[in-house]
């Protein structure tokens, strides 16, 4: 299953996957996006991104190795194609996190996914967040949080929205929200479809 979780920069879309990782559930994987922007100190090359060159992103899009990108505040952001496409096939839930015209593009090209909206409880938490991070810049924080009234607006093209007030709050809304889309009668028959398969092999 594919899971988009998208919010403004600063909701917490981070910490909550790290809460997740750190905690029991841990059943899905992380894909790393690619970008443009500038290595935050600390950040890892591989881990946090891949951190590229605008040429080298420009060529990504031009042989078709990303599932989607945006433009973000002056910098490219995409999600390599290759890791979500053999972590499916393996079975695997993987887990974009990603902004709003990115999350978009997927839901065009995998309608099946599960979109998950990360809100803040309101525009004042958001800007402290974003200053309490101590990442950006005072220009650059206005210009995301500029971005996060139009990204909120977005919110109807999601199918769930998830109120990020508390970490472990916030933690155990999405986890309920995987653990029934699991359920769903579709994708349950398509898991048995990859059993019988399997058995049909086998026999
Ligand atoms: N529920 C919360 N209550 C208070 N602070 C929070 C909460 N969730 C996250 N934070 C803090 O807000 C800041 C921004 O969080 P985080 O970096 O996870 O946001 P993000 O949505 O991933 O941002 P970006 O999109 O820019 O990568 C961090 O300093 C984090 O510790
Ligand atoms: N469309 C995509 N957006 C992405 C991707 N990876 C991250 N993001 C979003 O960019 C902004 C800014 O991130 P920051 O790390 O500079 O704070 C934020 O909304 C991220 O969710 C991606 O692969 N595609």
């Amino acid at each position: 299953m594919l899971i988009v979780l998208s919010g403004p920069s600063g909701v917490g879309k981070g910490t909550v996957r790290q809460a997740m990782l750190a905690g029991n559930y841990r059943d899905f994987q992380y894909s790393v996006s690619m970008t443009t922007r500038q290595k935050r100190p600390g950040e890892v090359d591989g881990v946090d991104y891949y951190f590229r060159t605008k040429e080298e992103f420009e060529h990504e899009i031009a042989t078709g190795g990303m599932l989607e990108y945006a433009q973000y505040v002056g910098n490219y952001y995409g999600t390599p194609l290759k890791y979500v496409n053999q972590t499916l096939d393996r079975g695997k839930d993987v887990l974009l996190e990603i902004e709003v015209k990115g999350a978009m593009q997927v839901r065009e090209k995998c309608p099946d996914g599960v979109f998950i909206f990360l809100t803040p409880p309101d525009l004042s938490a958001l800007r402290s967040r974003l200053a309490g991070r101590g990442t950006e810049d005072e220009a650059t924080i206005d210009s995301r949080i500029k971005k996060a009234a139009t990204e909120i607006a977005m919110m109807e093209n999601y199918d769930y929205a998830v109120v990020n007030d508390k970490v472990n709050l916030a933690v155990r809304r999405i986890e309920r929200i995987i653990e029934s889309e699991h359920l769903r009668v579709p994708r349950v028959i398509d898991r048995y479809k990859g059993m019988l398969a399997k058995a049909d092999a086998v026999n």
